[in-house]
């Protein structure tokens, strides 16, 4: 019986409108928890698998990926879908596009509708609340990236190692005073990461660490920059561009001139508006190249799940 059925099927058998089952497809709101149950019901019930039959009346592809993003606006992320979508198309992939907005609750719902669409794959922008348990059925049809997991492939960033790097160039410019802007540690990588990497850099060269943890939004670093600033502060590192967009604003704002900043990031609106801040390139582009590559192996039985990390350069 499977695909045999239609909309109309779904929606006659349901007792609810055609585009109401479209709704309950498309997991999109307006829908009452009844109707949904009991639509979901019949199409699970008849193994519907709404997706493809349209997609094959259509004559369209029927390979399907999902690239679930944090946030639609995250500069970051965005470099790194930018070289993972022409990878998709090469290979014959149409991908779409979801946002998590950092809601684990929301991922779960988003693979459930996935899944019950039949997509080949997924890449996953990972973070703090997604589990191994809740990911578990998909362990052979999902990258993750920023994030690792054991047992699933995985595409992440060098956080200590693009630290490290802008550190260094930094005091080797001859800083001794660098103040540090970041994320709260609950971010294991871009917060907790990169904080302890400016800490122990601070330790091992004996300097006097000054930071503030605020978050990652640009409103952070504009609001916070003043916080960690001393009549010694030579230098200010931000845990990412976007914090250091805010705190650069902030800096003009006050006619502060005499700080060299450096961030986390290298994109090219920084680079566009700030070229004199000095930036790590953490890879992103390389990242959304391998993640493609990986998910598009791993669907094809070419390759186990594997675990990558991208290396830091100075820009
Ligand atoms: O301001 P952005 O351009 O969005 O960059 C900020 C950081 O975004 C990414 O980290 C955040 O999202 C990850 C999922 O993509 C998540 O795992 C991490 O915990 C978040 O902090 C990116 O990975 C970082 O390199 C960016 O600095």
């Amino acid at each position: 019986m499977q695909n045999r059925l239609t909309i109309k099927d779904i929606a006659r058998l349901s007792g609810v409108g055609k585009s109401t089952v479209s709704r309950v497809l498309n997991n999109e709101s307006g829908v009452s928890e009844r109707t949904r149950e009991r639509v979901e019901a019949v199409v699970n019930q008849h193994g519907f698998s709404p997706s493809r039959s349209a997609r094959a009346m259509r004559g369209q592809s029927d390979k399907v990926v999902a690239i679930i993003v944090s946030r639609l606006d995250s500069l970051s992320e965005n470099l790194a879908v930018q070289t993972m979508l022409p990878a998709f198309y090469e290979q014959g992939y149409d991908p779409i596009m979801m946002e998590s907005q950092f809601s684990p609750d929301m991922v779960e719902e988003h693979l459930h509708m996935l899944r019950r669409r039949n997509i080949d794959g997924v890449v996953l922008f990972g973070f703090t609340g997604v589990t191994e348990t809740l990911l578990s059925s998909w362990r052979a049809s999902l990258v993750l990236l920023a994030r690792d997991a054991k047992g699933f492939a995985s595409v992440c960033y060098d956080d200590e190692g693009a630290i490290n790097l802008l550190m260094q160039n930094l005091y080797d410019q001859g800083h001794r005073h660098i103040s540090f802007i970041g994320v709260p540690h609950s971010d294991i990588t871009t917060g907790k990461r990169r904080h302890e990497a400016y800490m122990a850099f601070c330790e091992r060269h004996q300097l006097h660490p000054h930071f503030i943890l605020p978050g990652l939004a640009m409103k952070h670093g504009y609001e916070n920059v003043a916080s960690v600033l001393t009549p010694d502060t030579s230098a200010l590192l931000c845990a990412t561009d976007t914090l250091a967009l805010g705190a650069s604003k902030y800096l003009q704002e006050q006619r502060i001139d005499n700080l060299q900043l450096a961030s986390v990031g290298n994109t090219p609106l920084m680079k566009f508006l700030h070229p004199e801040i000095v930036t790590v390139d953490p890879g992103y582009a390389e990242a959304g190249r391998q993640a493609a590559a990986q998910l598009i192996d791993q669907v094809n039985g070419r390759t186990d799940p594997r675990q990558i990390v991208i290396p830091a350069h100075l820009a």
